[in-house]
């Protein structure tokens, strides 16, 4: 079964080195693979290149649809390992889309990276609602745990599995990073912590937005708000970087 990517350019799978611009380990050095496809439709996501093809009517900030074709890639894993080997990875991001809905196609390509590579820090970006088989878990070191608030017009019924967010409240490899667009968003990571025992540690808060402005501005309001509950923020340090860019 082939792995499907996402692309920067039509037939250019999305693998490449960066820093890693959010989470525990934001500027580390890090070789990133963006799989296609995801289960939930964030009005403000910023990849829905890697969900809202043509047809797909669910609201999104932008209202842009895109052809399936040219923002998918479907590779063969081995062709997929010798991508991500080229860039030499000590740290492997794996993101999407969601990149969980893979998980077959993904363990075959972990293990040929590892295989070379057998030192490789891997972490994933989840919004957590998609269950690792023991293949997979196995094979990760730390978790990004994204779950997904009402602001983001997800039903809480798919975006918020009680199952899940208690395995990832429980695992001490899952950091929590709720995206927050004004102080009210905030109650709701509350409500959460409480309810699945969420360490303050591995929780941390950070603003939606995609240029420095906006995400500037809000850290100003957010900084103060996390710092009364005890919690941690996180910036988006790719985005000051290098702006809202694809391969970045
Ligand atoms: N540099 C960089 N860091 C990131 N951390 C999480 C990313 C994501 O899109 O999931 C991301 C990304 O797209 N680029
Ligand atoms: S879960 Fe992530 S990739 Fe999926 S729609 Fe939301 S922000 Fe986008
Ligand atoms: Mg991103």
């Amino acid at each position: 079964m082939p792995i499907v990517l996402a692309t920067t350019e039509p037939g250019e799978p999305e693998i490449f080195a960066s820093l890693q611009g959010e989470g525990p380990s934001t500027g580390r050095p890090s070789v990133f693979v963006r799989l296609s496809r995801c289960n939930l439709a964030c009005h403000w996501c910023d990849t829905a290149y890697t969900w809202r093809f043509t047809g797909d009517e669910r609201p999104h900030r932008g209202g842009e649809s895109y052809a399936r074709k040219a923002n998918q890639i479907a590779m063969d894993e081995r062709e997929a390992a010798q991508a991500i080997l080229a860039l030499v990875p000590d740290r492997l991001v794996v993101t999407g889309g969601e990149p969980l809905l893979q998980a077959a196609a993904l363990v075959k390509t972990l293990n040929l990276v590892r295989s070379v590579q057998p030192r490789l820090h891997i972490e994933v970006e989840t919004n957590g609602t998609v269950e690792a088989p023991r293949s997979l878990d196995t094979l990760i070191d730390q978790y990004n745990v994204s779950p997904k608030l009402q602001h983001s017009g997800n039903p809480a019924s798919l975006a918020l599995v009680p199952e899940r967010l208690q395995y990832y409240a429980n695992d001490p490899r899952a950091f929590f990073k709720f995206v927050i667009a004004k102080p009210e968003d905030v109650n709701d990571v509350l409500v959460l912590k409480r309810e699945y025992g969420i360490p303050a540690a591995r929780v941390q808060l950070m603003p939606e937005g995609t240029d420095s402005q906006t995400l500037r501005h809000r850290m100003h309001w957010l900084a103060p708000i996390a710092q009364k509950y005890g919690l941690r923020v996180t910036d988006r340090l790719h985005i000051h970087i290098y702006g809202d860019l694809r391969g970045v």
